[in-house]
């Protein structure tokens, strides 16, 4: 897989825009700089595949979260597709089950084709935006939280997943089972002193660390901020006290 701890595991920052002109603005605020960033579902339904290749030339890492959720084969062949375009790390839906992850491997593993690591590939565990409350009346789970998020955990590393999207409360966790070298991508974060939003398990960058989480994503945080640029420098300084 893509090496995706390289460069001193930077926080990854969400690039939630709606729009191709807001993400550049944004990224001119950080000139020369190589960043980990993420694509999501409104920036990539918005520009698709040509801004990924952009951000890749400018020298960007990027995490294209689609959060896939299908039958296998459909997710086999989107993954195939998906790999094509040299992206560093995607994601896929835990709850899909066991052949869907398989076959989410199997489809970057093809399409990316000899010679070239294919991108890393984490599953969504239990979202950041769910509690346990959430978890027994409307998915009629009725074990703890964190049980769920480890069993979906090692579901994920026997499907030949690289590591899970979970919130870094449960990340020590996984890594005393799964083994430190599966990923525990945490969003959820948010720095000393920040407003409370829709995130219902939050930790910020130092306590992450500390806990164990492999990667931070931070996106409102910074991307909202005033200052992005010091939003960002802030989280920054925030993760490595956590080391
Ligand atoms: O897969 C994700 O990236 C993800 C999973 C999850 O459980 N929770 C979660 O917040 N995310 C994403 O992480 C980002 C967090 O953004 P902020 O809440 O603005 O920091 C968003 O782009 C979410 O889509």
């Amino acid at each position: 897989m893509a090496n995706v701890l390289s460069k001193e595991n930077r926080p990854i920052i969400a690039l939630d825009f709606p729009g191709k002109d807001e993400a550049v603005d944004f990224l001119r605020l950080f000139p020369g700089e190589e960043l980990f960033v993420k694509v999501g579902m409104e920036l990539y339904y918005q520009t698709g595949a040509d801004f990924i290749k952009e951000l890749k030339r400018a020298g960007h890492s990027v995490f294209l979260d689609l959060k896939l959720h299908d039958i296998p084969n459909t997710v086999y062949r989107a993954m195939k597709v998906l790999a094509k375009l040299d992206i560093d790390m995607v994601n896929v839906h835990a709850a899909g089950g066991s052949k869907m992850m398989e076959a989410a491997v199997h489809g970057l593993e093809d399409g990316s084709g000899t010679g070239r690591s294919r991108p890393a590939i984490i599953a969504v565990t239990q979202l950041t935006s769910t509690s346990e409350e959430q978890m027994k009346t409307e998915q009629l789970v009725d074990r703890p939280l964190q049980k769920s998020v480890l069993h979906y955990a090692l579901l994920a590393k026997r499907a030949g997943l690289d590591g899970v999207v979970c919130s870094a409360h449960e990340a020590g966790l996984i890594a005393d089972e799964a083994g430190s070298s599966f990923l525990r991508v945490t969003p959820g974060i948010r720095p000393e002193g920040h407003a409370t939003d829709d995130q219902k398990r939050v930790v910020t960058p130092k306590e992450a660390r500390k806990i164990g989480a492999s990667l931070i994503v931070v996106g409102r945080p910074i991307t909202r901020a005033d200052q992005p640029r010091s939003a960002y420098q802030k989280v920054l300084k925030e993760w490595e006290m956590g080391r």
